[in-house]
């Protein structure tokens, strides 16, 4: 699709799925009201706008390994080419020359392989380029020694690895620390007659840099699958005669495709039915046997982020989460998120869920901290939020049991409420004879049912926390009514409904 097109078409989709060509930038975003995921069917996401889409909520996945041997493939294809000038020659017999002394080749036995980023690509590379007999050489501060042994890589500076590799190939992803990696400098001191090969990404190096290298003969040849600007503009460095270029074809062959095909669309349906999706990357990963210990927990998380929000008075300026039992075992990242989407959702414009709440928390300015005890005295698995507001602060804990949310503590009162009428009134009040039945009548005489009610009390006729299960709206005068009551302290009503 053209821009203007998919601009125009993307509101009515819940999921896109692109290749790199298709810029996902915010206005594509900001149409896209219905999208609940974009899926990158290839590695680079640097053409979907992450923070815009996690800003809306919106999972971004890629599918990071289905055209890995694809690209490597085409970096050893631009190796062999570039050695043995293959597009040169078959051109200039194209066009009905026959010149075979002009394209004397080099051998890539012996050579030496330098090989930027030793991920999947280098990796696949490093393999094919051993069975051609190649020496091996890598720069990768973030993999171990140990690793780059095994696969028969000796680790180097990236000085070294230039001033000794006959052949160069880049294989790091696009971020600040390796944007221009192979600048100026690096060209300018660069082996004499090296060849260098991108299937990586344009802006890993300065292209002005590169063609220098060309036109001083520095540099012996270049191979670039990918560019800065892509297309990119004619000119001296695409039409050099030691330039091979083509259209970033590194994932382009039928078996590439049909993989990161199937990754993506898993990965779509996964988000859609609201399962860990393997490869979500502005998200942290949860693996299926995780997810299924804390999954049960997201909505006790998210009724007391809810409950939290209506509870509380006054300036909220942090929360503490809380984790304690079986669920603290584990990455508690999504009850996290629950728990602020739960505090959120209710006085959000914006679509609140659990891939944009953290940040959306973090905007605010709050303050969020985490707390894990694996052992829990009470319940197999808790879970605890602490609100901090202008005016102290205010806790609520819940479990999961029986398929249900159970509220079992609020504050300093035990209790055991499951949330699962439209209100819920809390009653801070004296414990005393009369005062359950004085909310009650009051509740009766205003036509409000009454679906269940709970009480916690720290000790005999002191205070206590009174909870009522509504199935109906109370009114704000009612709500006068009762805490005009003399033995009642505060009244406060939560709406779960909706
Ligand atoms: N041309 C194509 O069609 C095509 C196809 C597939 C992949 N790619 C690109 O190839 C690149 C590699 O993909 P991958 O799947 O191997 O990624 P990967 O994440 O598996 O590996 C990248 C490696 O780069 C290393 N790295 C990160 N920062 C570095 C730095 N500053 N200096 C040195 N090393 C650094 C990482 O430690 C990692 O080992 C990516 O840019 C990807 O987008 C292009
Ligand atoms: O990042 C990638 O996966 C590669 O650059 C491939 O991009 P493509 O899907 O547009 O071919």
């Amino acid at each position: 699709m053209k821009p203007a097109e998919l601009l125009e078409t993307v509101g009515g989709y819940h999921a896109l799925v692109v290749r790199s060509e298709t810029k996902v930038n915010r206005e594509v975003i900001a149409a896209g009201k219905n999208l609940q995921v974009i899926a990158r069917a290839g590695i680079g996401v640097d053409n979907i706008d992450l923070d815009a889409a996690t800003g809306a909520g919106i999972a971004v996945v890629n599918a990071p390994t289905g055209n890995t041997v694809a690209a490597a493939e085409h970096t050893m294809a631009l190796m062999l080419a570039l050695a043995r000038n293959v597009p040169g020659a078959h051109h200039s017999l194209q066009s009905g020359e026959w010149k075979r002394s002009a394209f004397m080749g080099v051998e890539v036995r012996d050579k030496t392989l330098g090989i930027c980023g030793l991920g999947r690509v280098g990796t696949e590379v490093a393999r094919r380029a051993q069975a051609f007999g190649m020496r091996l050489v890598g720069y990768d501060p973030f993999v171990a020694p140990e690793y780059a042994r095994r696969i028969g890589v000796d680790l180097l500076s990236l000085d070294d690895l230039l001033a000794e590799s006959d052949f160069v190939t880049l294989h790091t992803p696009l971020t600040e620390g390796t944007r221009g990696m192979l600048g100026m400098r690096q060209i300018e001191t660069i082996k004499p007659g090296a060849r260098v090969i991108n299937v990586a990404r344009g802006e890993l190096v300065d292209e002005a840099a590169l063609l220098a290298g060309l036109e001083s003969g520095r540099l012996s040849g270049v191979a670039l699958d990918v560019f800065s600007k892509e297309p990119p503009e004619r000119g001296p460095l695409v039409e050099h005669p030691r330039a091979i270029v083509t259209p970033h074809l590194g994932a382009s062959t039928r078996e590439a495709q049909r993989e990161v095909a199937i990754e993506a669309a898993e990965q779509v349906l996964a988000v859609l039915r609201g399962e860990p999706a393997r490869n979500t990357v502005n998200a942290p990963f949860v693996a299926p046997e995780v997810h299924e210990v804390l999954a049960p927990f997201v909505p006790a998380a998210s009724v007391v982020g809810k409950l939290l929000g209506f509870l509380s008075e006054g300036q909220i300026t942090g929360i503490t989460v809380s984790y304690e039992g079986e669920i603290a075992q584990h990455d508690c990242r999504m009850l996290q998120a629950a728990v602020l989407a739960g505090l959120l959702a209710p006085v959000s414009t914006v679509n609140v869920n659990l891939i944009n709440a953290p940040v959306l928390a973090r905007e605010r300015g709050w303050s969020v901290t985490d707390q894990s005890n694996r052992v829990s005295r009470e319940y197999a698995s808790l879970i605890s939020a602490t609100l901090q507001t202008a005016n102290g602060s205010l806790s609520l804990s819940a479990t999961s049991m029986r398929d249900e949310t159970h509220i079992v503590k609020f504050n300093d009162y035990w209790m055991d409420i499951v949330p699962n009428t439209p209100y819920l009134l809390f009653v801070d009040n004296r414990d005393q004879p009369g005062s359950i039945g004085a909310v009650g009548t009051i509740a009766g005489r205003h036509n409000i049912n009454i679906s269940f009610m709970g009480v916690g009390r720290i000790q005999l006729r002191g205070q206590a926390m009174m909870v009522i299960g509504l199935d109906d709206p109370v009114p704000s005068h009612v709500m006068d009514e009762i805490r005009a009551l003399s033995h009642i302290a505060n009244a406060r009503v939560a709406t779960l409904a909706g």
